[in-house]
């Protein structure tokens, strides 16, 4: 079994500099907004220059590939937006409006088939490599139906997905090694943002988990409740996703209150996921959101969970610093990154709801329970 220790980096950085690379980077004082692809219509402010923005930042990740102290601006807007949003939009990303459209396709031409075809994947076992199912377990989001699979890398998952539509594999499968490559520039750009040498985790997240979750929300019709997708974080790194029309909201960390997340064509949204929160010693919060129901429309998103493969080993330290000194000293921390003993596994972590006993279920538990004060229902999601 692999181990993957990713605990605090900031503590082993201070103690292994052969280790990790440079201490962030180099940023001239004043840095510039980043170019703003998408329409003006609906961007009023650009987040870089005004703190009051209230339009989620859009990042052109075009900019990331061009010279250093671009490509540095790049890096502190996305940390940026991380920190007071939680998410932001990419455009100029490199995938094609045709893959993207493709995948939308596929997903609504699985929804559309017969119940007999889709049920052949109905399963209340989260750990079928392929699932489909007509309402999710914390029993508000009835009205929405989901496939979630595996798919990275494609070579292994692809065998399991459906047959049904022909094209599904092709669309899907073009879809996702797409969204991988993306995921790894944005891990990238994070984590160097963050402090950590350029390409830190790379090869585990290249090898890593990529889940696809599709979501079917019907158009809302009266006897609904309008909630599509009840409000939780997602569990892995970063979670990328791509809707059909508008209806995701979050709530972003800046101001606590719901806000609709435009579907501005040919722009993904991504935002964070619980383990970057462990990953950053809590320097990154994972983002609450839902989905709501459209008056006018059915709606497809598919949305592309990414972090480390399952079978890794997650040393992960309670993000406060007071938890952290009490629970965990220096010196367990580094007998504990040999010998690898009081490390909860991270399998554990995905099926466990509060399991106390486990620094990571602190975490999640304390999550669940600020969620469910808030909105009275608090699932995680994709476990
Ligand atoms: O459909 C959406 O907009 C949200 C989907 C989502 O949050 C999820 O699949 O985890
Ligand atoms: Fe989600």
């Amino acid at each position: 079994m692999h181990i993957c220790c990713i605990a605090n980096h900031f503590d082993i950085e201070r103690h292994c500099s052969t280790e990790f690379g440079g201490k962030g980077l180099a940023c001239p004082p004043a840095c510039s907004s980043p170019v703003y692809m998408a329409s003006r219509a609906w961007l009023p402010q650009a987040l870089s220059s005004s703190p009051s923005s209230h339009a989620v930042p859009v990042i052109n990740l075009g900019r990331l590939r061009k010279d250093p102290s671009t490509r540095a601006l790049v890096i502190q807007d996305i940390v940026r937006a991380c920190r007071e949003w939680g998410c932001f939009q990419v455009v100029n990303h490199g995938i094609s409006m045709s893959i993207m459209k493709a995948a939308l396709e596929a997903a609504s031409e699985f929804f559309e088939l017969s119940a007999e075809h889709k049920e052949v994947f109905a399963s209340a076992n989260i750990r079928q490599p392929v699932r489909y199912d007509t309402s999710s377990r914390d029993g508000i989001s009835r009205a929405r139906s989901f496939l979630k699979h595996y798919a990275n890398p494609l070579e292994d998952w692809v065998q399991f997905w459906p047959m049904h539509p022909p094209t599904y594999r092709k669309k899907i499968g073009e879809y996702a090694v797409e969204i991988q490559r993306v995921s790894m520039q944005l891990m990238d750009a994070i984590l160097q943002g963050l402090g950590l040498r350029s390409m830190y985790l790379q090869e585990k997240l290249e090898k890593g988990m990529q889940f696809l979750a599709l979501n079917n929300y019907p158009q809302f019709s009266h006897q609904d409740d309008r909630i599509g997708l009840a409000p939780h974080s997602d569990y892995g790194f970063l979670t990328i996703l791509l809707q059909s029309s508008p209806g995701l909201e979050v709530m972003p960390h800046k101001d606590n209150s719901w806000k609709a997340i435009p579907a501005i064509p040919g722009a993904l949204h991504v935002h964070i996921g619980d383990h970057l929160e462990v990953l950053s010693n809590g320097q990154l919060k994972s983002l609450v959101h839902r989905a709501i129901l459209n008056h006018d429309e059915a709606r497809i998103s598919i949305a592309s969970i990414h972090g480390l493969k399952q079978e890794f080993l997650l040393l992960a330290f309670m993000v406060s610093p007071w938890m952290k000194r009490s629970i965990v000293p220096r010196s367990w921390l580094m007998s504990t990154t040999q010998n690898c003993t009081g490390e909860a596994a991270f399998m554990i972590f995905l099926t466990s709801y509060r399991p106390i006993s486990s620094i990571k279920g602190l975490l999640r538990a304390s999550r669940s329970m600020e969620l469910k004060k808030k909105y009275g229902s608090a699932p995680p999601e994709h476990i």
